[in-house]
């Protein structure tokens, strides 16, 4: 029998990066966190402590700074920028992968006017993308996450089977939650990745609140097909969707009678929805997909 070093990887998360960026008096805010990973020819820095192949996660972190003083925009392209460059930066790297997170920032009104340097953090999700280089070509992922929806009706759950242990009661009203963490790969490596995002984004939600909802998982699927009709570019769109459980209160040993009205919002635990929905003739998934 022997021992080998199996698959690894080595990089700096979560580096937190804010740019601001001026026009005049009129400031513009960039709030991310970008995790950089880098595989390759790592053979020796494990197994005999050389580490002439090793770019120090230290290096990747301030190349991540150094990079945002030329400006960022869409972060699929500064994800783009970062992982070419890795995969070039040494000879022992064979894949770079850079992730960013997206931190929304709204401007305030000050005075009933948008303020031109002050603002608030947005609790709407967050925009991500994975990036992944092999020096070659490029895999580009986008999403979001933490996006907290609410359906007050339109959602029904009924015709499931029942055993000895079944206690959940049929329901043909009732609210419908979720935060919804969505992932999407694109089948391009150049798009108006702007115009993409918002357009997937303004999809999925229109998606969640016009469809009516036999079960999280049937409205997962609406949520998917939407976006893939919409959005050319996206081949395929994963979802981890919480099941956000609101129940009736039981307001009757106060007497009181509770007609819809009054919930209880638990947090944990949850019922965990999770599927893909892809188009039949996608291209085959890069590396940074599973
Ligand atoms: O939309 C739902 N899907 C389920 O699978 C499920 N299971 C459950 O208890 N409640 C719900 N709701």
């Amino acid at each position: 029998m022997a021992i080998v070093l199996g698959d690894n990887r080595y990089g700096k998360a979560e580096n937190r990066l804010v740019r601001v960026d001026r026009d005049g008096d009129e400031h513009r805010i960039t709030d991310l966190t970008v995790s950089v990973s880098l595989s390759g020819d790592m053979s020796d820095t494990h197994l005999t402590g050389a580490n002439d192949k090793v770019l120090a996660t230290d290096t990747q972190k301030n190349t991540v700074f150094a990079f945002a003083r030329d400006g960022i925009g869409e972060i699929e392209d500064f994800a783009l920028r970062l992982a070419r460059h890795f995969v070039s930066a040494q000879g022992s790297i064979h894949a770079a992968r850079v992730g960013i997170v997206a931190h929304p920032w709204e401007r305030l009104q000050v005075g009933g006017r948008p303020a031109h340097h002050s603002f608030a953090r947005s609790g709407a999700g967050t925009r991500t993308t994975r990036v992944t280089c092999d020096g070659e070509r490029a895999w580009v992922l986008g999403g979001v996450e933490d996006l907290t929806v609410l359906n007050s009706t339109g959602s029904e759950f009924w015709g499931f089977p029942r055993d000895e242990y079944t206690t959940l009661v049929e329901v043909k009203d009732r609210i419908l939650a979720t935060a919804v963490s969505a992932t999407w790969r694109y089948s391009v490596e150049e798009a108006d990745w702007a115009n993409a995002h918002e357009t997937a984004l303004a999809t999925l939600l229109d998606a969640f609140g016009g469809t009516h909802s036999q079960s999280l998982q049937q409205t997962l699927y609406a949520m998917g097909q939407a976006v893939l009709e919409a959005v050319p570019e996206i081949a395929e769109i994963r979802f981890a969707l919480p099941n956000k459980h609101h129940f009736l209160v039981d307001l009757e040993p106060f007497g009181l009678d509770n007609p819809g009205e009054v919930f209880y919002a638990a947090d944990r635990p949850y019922g965990l929805i999770e599927g893909t929905v892809l188009r039949d003739d996608a291209p085959p998934a890069g590396p940074a997909w599973s």
